[in-house]
Order: C-alpha cells, then sequence, then structure tokens
C-alpha cells in the first residue's frame, strides 16, 4: 500500500495528497506534518515501510469539506485519492486514484466558496518586449478572459483581477521573477515553460469555444495571452480532472474600455473592504441587498468594473426606473431562496452536482418561469432577462421524474431516485421492503413447525441472516437447520430458504445502489445539453437581482438618477457619501450635511481647505463615489447630478507605511502621486488628500505646489485637493481653472463646532488646537500649543518673505553643442563628392569613439 500511496505522491510532489482508506482520507509524512500543523489534527506512527515508522494523519471522509476549507485558506492545494476499483478485484491494494485536486483558484465546491465572490485562478505569461499574457478564469462562472498588457502594468491588472491563484511558467527572467514577487500573498502554481504556448492556447481555445476562428471575439491577435489561456486551461482541466465543457464564454478585455480603478482608490475608497481590512462598512456592504449569491457577485462586478461607454449605465439604470415603479419588491420576494443555478451548473458540467442541488435547481427553474411572466414586456434589458429566464424545456420534468422529493445528500448512500422513475430499481426496491413481511412470515412458519415458541429469526453485518434457539430448545431443532454460529446461551442457524432469501435481498440492495448510481449518471448525461441555457439564465436570474437590489436601495436611501452629459464635466447638487451618512444614522442619529459640487471645463480644481474633522476627505470621496455608482448604473446619493465621460478615477488619500514592501510612508506617498500624474488625463478624476505631509513643512509645500501647477497645467484632470498649507489657497489666484473653497467651521467659545459645509473661498484659519483638545489632550499640552502657535505666527509675520512659490522653473541651461554636433552643422552635402562624405562619415564615426 505503501509503494502504491507513494507512487501517486510522486505525480503530487507540492500538493498535500488526501489517500482514501475507508472511512478516512490519511496524509503521511511530510504531509501529515503539514497538515497536523495547519489543521491542529493527531500525528501519529503505525508500522514501518523501508526500515522507518510511517508518520501519518487522517481526517473523516464524512467531514472533510470543513479541513478543506481551512487548508485553502492557507494557500493549500489538495490531491483528493479515491478507491476507484473493487475491494478484492486484485490481489493487493484497491486501485486508487486522484479524481480532482482543489487548489484555491479552482474550487467549486458550494462548501468551500463564499457565495458573494468568485474563486479566479490567473495565468500570467512573460512575452517578449516587456509585453505581459492574461488569461483569467472562474470556474464555476464558466467565462474566460484574456488581455495584453505592459509588464509596468502588471500589478494593477493583477489587482483588477483579484485572482485566488496564480500560474506562471517556471521558466521567467529574473527581473519577472522579481515583478511576480508583489503577488507572494497569492498562492502561486509554478507550471512547466512548454504549457505556455501560443499555437497550443490558440488551439485550446478553438476547441473550448466549438469555434473555426476567434474573430467573433475579437481574440485572435493575442499571442501571450493565448499561451496564458494554454496554460491555464490544462491546469483547470487538471484540477477538475476533466475538460471544462461549460467554459463557453470568452472576452477580451482591452485597456481604455473600462473607467480605471486603481488599487489606491479602491482602497481609498472603500469599495469592498474597508481600510482595516473588513468587509464592511463598505459601499459595497451599503449597497447588497441582493437576495441570491449570485446577484452579489454581480454587483460586485458591476461596482468593480464599471465601463467608459456609458450605454451599459444607461440601460440599468432605465431597467432600474422602470423596476422602482412597481415590480421590484415582488420579485425580490420570489427571488428570495432560489438556488445557486450559476454554480450548480458548473457541477452539472463538471459532473460533482450532488442530488439535493439538483432538486434546487428545479424549483429555481419554476421560480425563474414566474420571474419571465412578470418581467414580459417590460423594455430594454429587462426583455432581454425576460428571454434568458425561459428554463430549457424538459428539464424541469426530467428533474422532477428522476429525483426523489428529498434526495439522500449522497448517490452512494441510495434513496436518491424517484419511486415510479424506473422499473427494475422499483422491483429491487420492493424486495428489500418486503424483507420484513418474508422474515416474519418465516419466523412464524418455523415456530409452527417446529414447537420451538421463542425461535427468532435475525439479521446481523457480520454474519447475514439466521435462526436463532436458545440452548433449552435445541433438541428441538429441525434436521435441515445448518449451525452458523455458537453462543453462549444459544446457537444460530441458516436453512436453504433463508439462505436463498438472503442471497436475493443482499445482491438487491447492492443492485438497487448500483442501479441508482447509474441512473444518476444518465441524468447527468441527460442535463448537459442544457448547460448553455442554464448559464444564460444564471446570469438573467443574477442580472434581475442586482437591478432589484438596487432599485430597492435607491428607494431606500432616496437616491437621484445621475444623468450622462456629453461636455465635460462633475455637476451634484446636494451630494453625500452614502457609507457615512449610513454610520451617522446608525450611531448618533445625526443627519449627513450634503454638499454641491460644481467642476467643468473651466473650473477644472478645487483647493480645499478647513480643520481637521471637518470633512475634507468625506466630501472628496462623496463626489468620486456618486461618479463610480452612476457609472456602474446605480442611482447616486444626492438630489441631482450630471456628469461628463470618465476615464479613470485616481486617489491619493492618507498614508499606510508599506513595510512588507519597504517603502516608507513618505516614499509610497510619492509614488501614489507620481502614478497619477503620469496616468491622468483631461477625463480623469483625481483626489489629492493632504499631499506632501510626510516631509518638511518647505519640502512637503514645494512639492504640493509642483503637483498642483501640474494637475492643473498639464494634466487638465478633474481635481479636488484638500491641503492643510494655507500657502496654496493663493493658488487659484494665479490659475484661473483652480478655486478655493473650505469646510465650514465656527467657534463657540473655547470650542469648535464642525458645520460639515463646503463654502466658497479659503478657510480663515486651521483649528488643529481645537481639534487635539476634543481628541481629549492633556490641558498643559493644550495651552503649551496655544503660547508656541502665537510666538510661531509673530515671528512668521515679522519675517514673511514673498515668495512665489507657482512660478514656474527657469528653463534648464540649453546645453553647448557636442563635437559630432558641431562637426554635422559645419558639412554642406550638396557640396561634398561622394569620397568626402565617406571620410566625413569615418570622421564622425570616430568622434563617437571613445
Ligand atoms: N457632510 C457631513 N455631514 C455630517 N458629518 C460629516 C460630514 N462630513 C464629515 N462628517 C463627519 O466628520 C468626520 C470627519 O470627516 P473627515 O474625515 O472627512 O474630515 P477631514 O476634514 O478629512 O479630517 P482630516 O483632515 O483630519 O483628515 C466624519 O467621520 C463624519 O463623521
Amino acid at each position: 500500500m505503501m509503494a502504491q500511496y507513494l507512487g501517486v505522491k510522486r505525480e503530487y510532489p507540492s500538493t498535500l495528497v488526501f489517500y482514501r482508506m475507508g472511512d478516512f482520507y490519511e496524509l503521511f509524512y511530510e504531509d501529515a506534518e503539514k497538515a497536523a500543523r495547519l489543521l491542529d489534527i493527531t500525528l501519529t506512527r503505525r508500522g514501518m515501510s523501508a526500515g522507518e515508522p510511517v508518520v501519518m494523519a487522517g481526517v473523516p471522509f464524512h467531514s472533510v469539506e470543513g479541513y478543506l476549507a481551512r487548508l485553502i485558506k492557507c494557500g493549500e492545494s489538495v490531491a483528493i485519492c479515491e478507491q476507484v476499483g473493487e475491494v478484492g478485484a486484485t490481489k493487493g491494494p484497491v486501485e486508487r486514484k486522484v479524481i480532482r485536486v482543489v487548489t484555491p483558484g479552482t474550487l467549486t465546491d458550494s462548501e468551500l466558496l463564499n457565495d458573494k465572490s468568485e474563486a479566479v485562478l490567473l495565468a500570467i505569461h512573460q512575452g517578449p518586449k516587456h509585453k505581459v499574457g492574461l488569461a483569467w478564469l472562474s470556474v464555476t462562472q464558466g467565462a474566460l478572459q484574456l488581455a495584453e498588457c505592459d509588464a509596468d502594468d502588471l500589478q494593477d491588472w493583477v489587482a483588477r483581477v483579484l485572482p485566488s491563484e496564480i500560474l506562471h511558467s517556471t521558466d521567467v527572467s529574473p527581473a519577472f521573477a522579481q515583478r511576480l514577487q508583489a503577488f507572494r500573498a497569492v498562492p502561486i502554481a509554478q507550471r512547466p515553460a512548454f504549457q505556455f504556448d501560443a499555437g497550443l492556447g490558440q488551439r485550446k481555445l478553438l476547441e473550448q469555444m466549438k469555434a473555426a476562428s476567434l474573430s467573433a471575439w475579437g481574440a485572435e491577435d493575442l499571442p501571450c495571452a493565448h499561451a496564458a489561456a494554454a496554460a491555464l486551461l490544462a491546469y483547470a482541466e487538471h484540477t477538475q480532472g476533466r475538460s471544462l465543457s461549460h467554459v463557453q464564454q470568452l472576452l477580451v478585455v482591452r485597456e481604455g474600455e473600462r473607467i480605471e480603478l486603481p488599487p489606491a482608490t479602491r482602497r481609498n475608497l472603500e469599495l469592498v473592504q474597508t481600510l482595516r481590512g473588513e468587509d464592511s462598512p463598505t459601499v459595497f456592504s451599503l449597497l447588497d441587498t441582493c437576495m441570491t449569491g449570485m446577484g452579489s457577485r454581480m454587483l460586485k462586478s458591476w461596482l468593480l468594473e464599471p465601463l467608459r461607454d456609458r450605454s451599459v449605465a444607461q440601460q440599468r439604470l432605465d431597467a432600474i426606473g422602470g423596476l422602482r415603479e412597481q415590480l421590484w419588491q415582488k420579485l425580490r420576494h420570489e427571488l428570495k431562496g432560489v438556488s445557486d443555478v450559476e454554480r450548480i451548473t458548473a457541477r452539472i458540467a463538471l459532473r460533482q452536482v450532488r442530488p439535493r442541488e439538483l432538486v434546487g435547481l428545479r424549483y429555481a427553474l419554476a421560480k425563474a418561469e414566474q420571474l419571465a411572466k412578470q418581467v414580459q414586456g417590460l423594455p430594454g434589458l429587462l426583455s432581454n432577462v425576460a428571454h434568458d429566464l425561459q428554463p430549457p424545456s424538459g428539464c424541469a420534468e426530467r428533474l422532477a421524474q428522476t429525483l426523489r422529493e428529498e434526495p439522500a445528500a449522497l448517490v452512494r448512500d441510495g434513496g436518491v431516485i424517484a419511486a415510479g422513475h424506473d422499473g427494475d430499481l422499483d422491483e429491487l426496491r420492493a424486495i428489500q421492503d418486503n424483507c420484513d413481511g418474508f422474515l416474519l412470515d418465516l419466523e412464524a412458519r418455523e415456530r409452527a413447525r417446529s414447537g420451538i415458541a421463542n425461535l427468532r429469526v435475525q439479521y446481523n453485518k457480520v454474519h447475514g441472516f439466521y435462526i436463532e434457539v436458545t440452548q433449552g430448545q435445541l433438541d428441538k431443532v429441525p434436521d435441515d437447520y445448518r449451525r452458523r454460529q455458537t453462543l453462549k446461551n444459544a446457537e444460530r442457524f441458516i436453512t436453504p430458504e433463508l439462505k436463498a432469501f438472503e442471497d436475493k435481498a443482499l445482491s438487491a440492495q447492492e443492485r438497487a445502489l448500483a442501479r441508482e448510481k447509474w441512473l444518476y449518471e444518465q441524468l447527468l448525461d441527460a442535463l448537459q445539453e442544457h448547460v448553455p441555457c442554464l448559464t444564460r439564465l444564471a446570469k438573467a436570474l443574477a442580472t434581475l437581482d442586482a437591478l432589484c437590489a438596487l432599485a430597492e436601495r435607491s428607494l431606500t436611501l432616496s437616491w437621484c438618477r445621475p444623468q450622462f452629459i456629453k461636455e465635460p464635466g462633475i455637476e451634484i447638487t446636494q451630494g453625500r457619501h452614502p457609507v457615512v451618512e449610513a454610520r451617522l444614522a446608525e450611531t448618533t442619529g445625526g443627519a449627513f450635511i450634503p454638499n454641491d459640487t460644481r467642476l467643468g471645463p473651466k473650473q477644472r480644481m478645487q483647493v480645499i481647505t478647513g480643520p481637521n474633522m471637518g470633512g475634507k476627505s468625506t466630501y472628496m470621496r462623496q463626489v468620486a463615489l456618486i461618479c463610480l455608482l452612476a457609472a456602474m448604473g446605480s442611482y447616486v446619493p444626492a438630489q441631482a447630478c450630471r456628469l461628463g465621460p470618465l476615464d479613470a478615477i485616481h486617489t491619493r488619500i492618507g498614508a499606510a507605511d508599506d513595510l512588507a514592501n519597504a517603502q516608507s510612508t513618505f516614499m509610497l506617498e510619492m509614488t501614489e502621486a507620481a502614478q497619477i500624474l503620469h496616468g491622468a488625463t483631461a477625463q480623469s478624476l483625481v483626489l489629492m488628500d493632504e499631499i506632501g505631509r510626510g516631509t518638511s513643512t518647505f519640502d512637503g509645500l514645494a512639492l504640493a505646489s509642483g503637483i498642483a501647477a501640474h494637475l492643473h497645467d498639464k494634466t487638465q484632470a478633474f481635481t479636488l485637493f484638500a491641503t492643510h498649507y494655507f500657502e496654496l489657497t493663493e493658488f487659484p489666484a494665479k490659475h484661473h481653472g483652480a478655486v478655493n473653497v473650505h469646510v465650514g467651521a465656527t467657534e463657540s467659545g473655547a470650542d469648535i463646532v464642525f458645520l460639515h459645509e463646503i463654502q466658497p473661498g479659503p478657510a480663515s484659519r486651521s483649528y488643529g488646537i481645537q481639534v487635539a483638545k476634543l481628541a481629549g489632550m492633556p490641558t498643559g499640552v493644550v495651552n503649551h500649543a496655544r503660547h508656541a502657535l502665537a510666538a510661531l505666527e509673530k515671528h512668521q509675520e515679522e519675517s514673511r518673505e514673498q515668495v512665489d512659490l507657482f512660478a514656474p522653473p527657469p528653463a534648464a541651461d540649453a546645453a553647448a553643442p557636442s563635437r559630432v554636433e558641431a562637426t554635422l552643422a559645419a558639412l554642406d552635402p550638396d557640396t561634398l563628392t561622394p569620397r568626402d562624405a565617406l571620410d566625413a562619415l569615418y570622421t564622425l564615426k570616430k568622434l563617437i569613439q571613445p
């Protein structure tokens, strides 16, 4: 057996092997030690192999899911090795095979997946000339995506895809390996270089899509992405132990299609995670009132991947507008409790689906049909939804006919197939059911025949059926009784009639189980043809759920419909920060103070000043969130809103040390700011919060003014620039596209009252000391600070020199011409003979040689 185990393990050296032995999955040697550490299970030593005791640890097979979930969370992969042969069919151990490999990026078990997010597998291929090919897939979603990007943009792409597992070739350049280091928090699987082959990838994609050309998807000229897809598909198939017939959607993601939300923006706007890494309160947790996991996942993808082309958002807004009027409540009621058709469909295709999931699917199909009727006749997006909600014909009927109302959890336990579906099965079951009657009858007959009143006919697992006679009655036993077992007070016998019955009953049970398995396989075969239709239906359910959730949110939270305009600009009337508003209502019951925002071609920048805690960050974030919500096709927290086109939302807010990447707070601040200055365009929205505060006052002020000038003059992005540097309030005087605004605050005695209102003009002063007092700073410190502040202000008044912070730097000195340039300048090609020209060329060449 150990030889068999080691043979399996050799094929899965870096994967934990769960080796099935009876009711347990056993792990051996290093695997056992690792699992014992990670799962806190007992390590034992048993027997000897090659002169050493065998170190092992095991988990019971019926609770394997819980253990798998914990291992996957730790980034481990597990190969499940099952008994596949018949017991006793061959000499030695039963034949075993790895039937699938569970890895973080290829999960399909509903118990292991979070219903609000996908497990995504991403393959990265290093191509020539700084190019990178990407291919990613969520096995349960059945959609394959391809992209190619510049190596410098890889980090942004990975942040966007949010993979649960990354594949790359074992053969990458050292510089590329260094880049991949940035993703070390994600489980990584290295695959042999030959699997990353563009030709192979293209063939595999064609096969997968069952097409002769990839042009229908615009996916034909992407060799680097094809190479990544080759490895991706090979790995995904390897883990599932079969081909992925349900993966039939292909999507090419191109730079410039989506509104860019760099990792810093997702983080700072707390879209799906708070700055502390929690799931709530975030924009998504506020938005997501979906009734199904499918809806939640769809909504999340809308939020994180808004498109620049606003027609899709417009369609969603139209649909929400229609649903708000009447239907949303009814539809949500129907959607409640609908099974995860998307995941069930993938599991049908992978033949992993469980009987109860199929019963769930049957109910979901009935619900889908009802929903389709209700949505029928509505225009736009909802008419597509109604169309796709039509269940595949015959599918629900087939499920109802084949499966019991409440089937057993696993097919191997039997009790899955409905009565009346299959004559043979019914017959075999009847034999089992009649068993009790037959035995009672036999017992009565034997008692009468032998005259033994306390004779009993019984059954146990080890000895099968027998007739038990107590010691005192043994002389009455008929001749045809054969002794089976002797006990202290009784003897157990078998008769030819009972033996014949035993053979029939036991084989009937076995045959019924086999028949059920076979019938279940038949059902799975029949369901395969419905997979594409079920995939569409799942998407339609998810879309409807997400739209209804947005309709509900818009009404509950009093949001308005945004309007898209062609001209560049952001006009928001009485905008609010949705998450801060909700939190205020929950905690203090306080009202959120709404604010207006006007940005357009003539006024592209707001320089925002005001006290700490005044609401600057909240205001800036609310503008970004309103733009983002509108772009995803949701209503927005405002009274009215008109938005021009947008290509990106960049943010530079707060600062957290990135110790893991050895970057100081200031370095990180400058790196992020530099990325924004390079990346932003006149159609981007940029939030800059207190840039420069990570260094000395002069350095910081000088840098902040340089950055503001660049954004204003060169980039011309819509910019919200919050700052504590008062000097920057002079910026708008010389830059006509900028205005000063401030958050209002008033003093009441020595205390400060925040108005949270954006008012025109610069703040009159800062209130740092009052805020510190509010924070509970000891009175001595506050008094000291007041005194020091007065002295500093006096000193500054006296020595203030006029410095023009915004004067452009002098042009760099023009460099003197080099010798080559001087010589070249002196040449007149029109007067040169060919011979002179050749000489001149030699002379020039000599000049550049050291
Ligand atoms: N418009 C508003 N209405 C009501 N409360 C608000 C509003 N804006 C902000 N607040 C409250 O004030 C708190 C502080 O806001 P915020 O963090 O935006 O201040 P800030 O000016 O950016 O401060 P700092 O400069 O210290 O970062 C928020 O957590 C919120 O509770």
